[in-house]
């Protein structure tokens, strides 16, 4: 039978033409603004921070904070930062190059699929959006529809509010796809061997050996761990097999968080402090890699290869190295291919 049912199903002349029976597969990942400048970089925060699922202040508080303070004060500087990492070729941040790059280097691995199933990727903030990629694939026949998030560590403030966003979208279908969302992969083996390798590869071009490796995640506020959100527990089990997979300890591995932001207490050990006091306690050689991140972004190139490259050369540190993230790299595509099949199973 074929896949298409509309290609073998004789439709009526006056029928609205049907197209029919095909999956998409949406990735989606974070976000980025469509530039650097005040507005779009202003547009971009009030989007993202505007999220409940990212800010969990009651609104009558949250309101005046950010509509007064953090979108006045913030766009400037971000946005200065976004510059310094920006893709000039293409006018966009590297995390959208980059998503774009895995979408389609994925597409080219699940080849043998067949045409009957249709990649396409999505911003949970700024674009493009959710709702206008699902309406492209809607309209090219996807009765199914995967998404996945590009999160290997479940968090409400990722995982969860690509799906709300996606079930807004199918609310206002009358045709809507059925869906499936690829869970996280924090304990993958493949993921695992990959961000070893990945570590391995880059560590082999260097001609010096680092005394600690630390692996960063992006933190949340502590409160979002003791309302019961898994994220911590996936780090830190990330943390852990690579460690095992690695035969380093705790100390030869550090834990950190990064990307702060705002005055409560988030996710500890924070990543800035302990490249701080690494530096300072005679660690002359640091390595830091950050595993949460599917993508290289602003969190990862200026962050953590700027910013704390900085802190760990002024605390008397020597040499430091921030580690890609895995990207469209072959080893990276191991893993967005292994968790995209999986979850095409029975579908395909
Ligand atoms: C309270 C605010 C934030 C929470 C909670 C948060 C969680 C969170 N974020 C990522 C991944 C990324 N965040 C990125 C940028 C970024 N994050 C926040 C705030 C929170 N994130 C802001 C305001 C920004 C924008 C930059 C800035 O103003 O500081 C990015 C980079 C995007 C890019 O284009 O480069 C990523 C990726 C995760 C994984 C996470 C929780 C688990
Ligand atoms: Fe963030
Ligand atoms: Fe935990």
């Amino acid at each position: 039978m074929p896949k298409d049912p509309s290609r073998a199903v004789r439709l009526p002349h006056d029928h609205v033409p049907v197209k029919a029976g095909r999956i998409g597969v949406l990735v989606v990942n974070l976000g980025t603004p469509d530039g650097t400048t005040y507005w779009p970089m202003r547009r971009y925060l009030k989007e993202f921070l505007s999220d409940r699922r990212v800010i969990e202040t009651p609104r009558w508080l949250w309101w005046p904070i950010l509509n007064l303070i953090i979108l006045t004060k913030r766009p400037g500087p971000k946005g200065r930062d976004y510059a310094s990492i920006w893709n000039d070729e293409r006018d966009e941040g590297p995390l959208k190059t980059i998503t774009r790059a895995q979408t389609e280097k994925l597409a080219a691995r699940l080849a043998d699929l067949g045409d009957d199933v249709v990649f396409d990727w999505a911003m949970r903030y700024g674009n493009p959006s959710i709702a206008s990629r699902i309406d492209a694939l809607h309209a090219q026949g996807c009765e199914r529809l995967l998404v996945v998030p590009m999160y290997p560590q479940y968090a409400a403030a990722t995982t969860a509010t690509v799906c709300d966003k996606v079930f807004d979208k199918l609310k206002s279908m009358r045709w809507q796809p059925i869906l499936r969302v690829a869970p996280p992969w924090h304990d993958d083996p493949v993921y695992i061997h990959a961000v070893k390798g990945g570590i391995e590869e880059h560590l082999a071009t260097l001609d010096w050996t680092p005394d600690v490796i630390l692996s960063s995640f992006h933190g949340v506020p502590k409160s979002y761990l003791l309302k019961g959100d898994p994220y911590h527990c996936h780090c830190a089990k990330t943390w852990r097999l690579l460690r095992e997979a690695m035969g380093m300890d705790d100390k030869q591995l550090r834990l950190g968080f990064q990307s702060r932001f705002g005055t409560e207490e988030w996710l500890r050990p924070y990543t800035d402090e302990t490249v701080k006091d690494l530096a300072r306690s005679g660690v002359k050689n640091l390595a830091v890699v950050t595993p949460g991140f599917t993508s290289d972004c602003l969190e990862t190139i200026e962050e953590i290869g700027v910013e704390n490259a900085e802190y760990f050369h002024e605390n008397g540190g020597v040499n430091f190295t921030a580690i890609p993230c895995l990207n469209d790299t072959d080893r990276g595509m191991d893993v967005l291919e292994t968790v995209t099949r999986r979850e095409l199973m029975g579908w395909v």
